[in-house]
């Protein structure tokens, strides 16, 4: 999938459904993230908090696990919401998380509008540098 058709309406609203399962009751920050797959299924994610708040997952956390337990695949395009909805950007340690499941052509729906991976975390880490 090289441009992919990417619903980005609907990629959010799914993220918007996610962010409804969020536990967070000691932030009061609830995310919801969503994914398009390279075989046209989506997954999704929410952050689950905890007493340790250390121990907290990120959204992106529970959307990779999905990933894994639903097939695998390669991310094509992401969305992430907070409590409002709105798009927020994924953490730095959640940048790499994805880095690693999309790689530098992983769409990103950012405030400044659409944004591949090379910009959302430029000169990025990855499998590659490990052979
Ligand atoms: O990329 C991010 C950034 C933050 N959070 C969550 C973690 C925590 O529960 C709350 C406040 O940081 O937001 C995510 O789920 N994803
Ligand atoms: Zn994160």
């Amino acid at each position: 999938m090289s441009t992919p058709e990417v619903d980005w309406p609907a990629l959010r609203d799914v993220a918007r459904e996610a962010m409804r399962r969020s536990y967070s009751p000691y932030s009061g920050f609830p995310v919801g993230a969503a994914a398009l797959v390279d075989d046209g299924r989506v997954v999704s994610g929410c952050n689950v908090e905890n007493a340790s708040y250390g121990v907290t997952l990120c959204a992106e956390c529970s959307l990779v696990s999905q990933l894994a337990m639903t097939g695998g695949g390669r991310l094509v395009a992401f969305a992430c919401v907070d409590g409002e909805g709105d798009c927020l950007m994924p953490c730095g340690r959640c940048r790499q998380l994805l880095y690693e499941f999309g790689g530098d052509e992983l769409l990103v729906d950012t405030p400044k509008g659409i944004q591949p991976m090379t910009a959302v975390l430029p000169q990025a880490f990855g499998p590659q540098h490990l052979q």
